[in-house]
C-alpha cells in the first residue's frame, strides 16, 4: 500500500492582527499593533498550499476558529449584546479583547501531536489537540480544534481523537511543534522525537531564564502514552534553554526533519550526541543529521529568516525540497547556506520559496502553517475529502476570502462588532465548502 505524509495547512482566520500577544516570539512582539491584511495572508496560506498539492503532495486544509471569542468574554464578566461586551472589553481591558480575537489557530503546527497507524499499538492514526496553556490567546484553541480535527478525519475505524492534556503548567503542550517523526518510509514505524523546553516535576533541570519554556517533558511524555507508542519508539529530547531566551519559542524554530534526515542548528538540543545516538539505535536505517554551525548561521539569523521553520517534503520522485519563506531569500548568510545545502550531497535537493510574511510577522513561518498526518492510501481515504486541495477548492477558497475578508485590519477595528457578523459569516460558508457539520458554538 501507499503512504503519503499530508500536510493540514490552516486557513488563516478572518481577525489575523497583529497584537504582540506571545511574549518569547520576537517576531509577535516586535510587530506589535502593525496594520495586518487579512485578505493577503489568508491568500499567502492558500498559495502555498495550492503549491505543494501541485506538486503531487497531499494537502489539505483545517477551518480557523471563530474570533472574537465572546464565550470567553462573557465567561470573564463582560456582558450585555455581543457590540456591547466587545465596547466594555476594549475600554477596560485591552489585552484581553485582543487575546480574543486572535487568529493563531491558523498555526496548525500547534493544533495538535499526531502519531501515524505504523507507530501506534492499535494501528490507528493518533490525535491529541495541543493545551497550549503558556499564552493566553492561545489556551482557548483546543476544544474547537478537537471539533476541526474530528470533523476533518471523521472515521472511528482510522482515528482516534484525545482530549487535550490538563490545563497546567504542568502540562504545557505546544503540538508539534515540537514533534518530529523519523523513518524510512512514512509507512514504515518510526522513531517519534518529542523536544521539550523544562521538566516540570524536576526542579533542578535546566530551564531558560528569561523566556518561558512553553512545553514539559510530562506533556510529551503523556502524548506518548495516549498515542499507545512503544519506548522503543520514542526519544525525549531537551531544547537547549539559551536557545529558547534568545526567541527560539518552539524547537520548529531552530530544528526541522523529514524521514531520515534531521536538519538542525548545532545549539538547538542538550545532549546533542547522546540523543542521536539514541535516535539511531532506535531507527531501522540511516540518519542523515544536517548541522548547521553557528559560523554558518547564527541563531539571530535563523530566528529573524526561519530557516529551520521550513517544510522539508519528500516529492514523489523521491527527492526531498525544503519549502522556505522568501525571509530566507534576503538574508544573506541563510540564502548562502540554503545555495549550498542543496550541493551537499544530502537527501535535499531543492529549496523553493514562498512569500509568506503576513504570518512571519507574527513569528509563524511555512512549518507553522502545517499539520504533518502520516497516512497510508486506506487512511487518505477516510479523510473528508472535502478538506483536500485542488483546483476547485483553491479557486473556492480565493473567492470565498474575497468576499469576507478585510484587507486591513488594526488593533482597535477588534471592537467593531461588525467584525464579528463578518467572521461568523464566513465560517458558516466554509463549514459547508469543507462539509464540516456544526463545529463552532455559534452554530450550536
Ligand atoms: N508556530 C508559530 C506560532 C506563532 C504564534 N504567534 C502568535 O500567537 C502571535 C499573535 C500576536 O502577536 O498577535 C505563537 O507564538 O504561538
Amino acid at each position: 500500500m501507499k503512504h503519503f505524509e499530508a500536510n493540514f495547512d490552516g486557513l488563516v482566520g478572518p481577525t489575523h492582527n497583529y497584537a504582540g500577544l506571545s511574549f518569547g516570539n520576537v517576531a509577535s512582539f516586535s510587530n506589535a499593533a502593525q496594520t495586518s491584511n487579512p485578505k493577503a495572508a489568508a491568500k499567502q496560506g492558500l498559495q502555498k498550499a495550492k503549491s505543494l498539492a501541485d506538486l503531487g503532495m497531499v494537502q489539505g486544509v483545517l477551518a480557523p476558529q471563530e474570533r472574537p471569542d465572546l464565550y470567553t468574554l462573557r465567561r470573564i464578566g463582560f456582558s450585555g449584546s455581543d457590540a456591547e461586551v466587545l465596547q466594555k472589553a476594549a475600554q477596560q481591558a485591552p489585552a484581553l479583547l485582543n487575546a480574543c480575537c486572535s487568529a493563531s489557530s491558523m498555526w496548525t503546527a500547534n493544533a495538535a501531536t499526531v502519531s501515524p497507524s505504523a507507530d501506534t499499538r492499535d494501528g490507528k492514526v493518533h490525535f491529541t489537540p495541543a493545551n497550549l496553556v503558556d499564552k493566553l490567546h492561545r489556551s482557548i484553541e483546543p476544544v474547537t480544534t478537537g471539533n476541526i480535527l474530528q470533523a476533518t478525519f471523521n472515521n472511528d475505524r482510522h482515528f482516534k481523537h484525545h482530549q487535550h492534556l490538563p490545563e497546567h503548567a504542568s502540562f504545557g503542550d505546544e503540538g508539534a511543534a515540537n514533534h518530529t517523526r523519523l523513518c524510512a518510509e512514512y509507512g514504515h514505524a518510526g522513531v517519534e522525537l518529542f523536544v521539550y523546553g523544562q521538566s516540570a516535576t524536576n526542579p533542578d533541570a535546566p530551564k531558560p531564564k528569561k523566556y518561558p519554556a512553553r512545553h514539559t517533558l510530562e506533556a510529551s511524555q503523556a502524548v506518548a502514552r495516549l498515542h499507545q507508542l512503544e519506548d522503543e519508539s520514542c526519544v525525549f529530547m531537551q531544547q537547549n534553554p539559551d536557545v529558547i531566551d534568545q526567541g527560539v519559542f518552539h524547537n520548529d524554530v531552530i530544528s526541522v526533519g523529514n524521514q531520515n534526515v534531521l536538519f538542525y542548528h548545532e545549539q538547538a538540543f542538550l545532549h546533542t550526541e547522546a540523543k542521536f545516538d539514541e535516535i539511531r539505535r532506535k531507527m531501522d536505517s540511516d540518519m542523515h543529521f544536517i548541522k548547521v554551525a553557528t559560523s554558518q548561521v547564527s541563531i539571530d539569523d535563523a530566528v529573524k529568516s526561519y530557516l529551520f521553520n521550513t517544510q522539508i517534503i519528500t516529492l514523489p520522485s523521491g527527492e526531498m525540497a525544503i519549502i522556505a519563506p522568501t525571509n530566507c531569500q534576503e538574508n544573506p548568510a541563510v540564502f548562502a547556506y540554503l545555495n549550498e545545502l542543496i550541493t551537499l550531497g544530502t537527501p535535499i535537493k531543492q529549496v523553493r520559496y514562498f512569500d509568506v510574511k503576513q504570518s512571519m510577522q507574527n513569528g509563524g513561518g511555512p512549518a507553522c502553517l502545517r499539520l504533518r498526518v502520516a497516512m497510508n492510501q486506506q487512511e487518505v481515504a477516510a479523510v473528508n475529502q472535502n478538506t483536500l486541495m485542488n483546483d476547485s477548492l483553491f479557486t473556492r477558497l480565493n473567492t470565498w476570502v474575497d468576499r469576507h475578508y478585510r484587507d486591513q485590519l488594526t488593533v482597535q477595528d477588534l471592537a467593531d462588532p461588525q467584525l464579528i457578523i463578518e467572521s461568523r459569516t464566513a465560517l458558516d460558508e466554509l463549514t459547508q465548502i469543507l462539509k464540516l457539520g456544526s463545529v463552532y458554538q455559534f452554530q450550536k
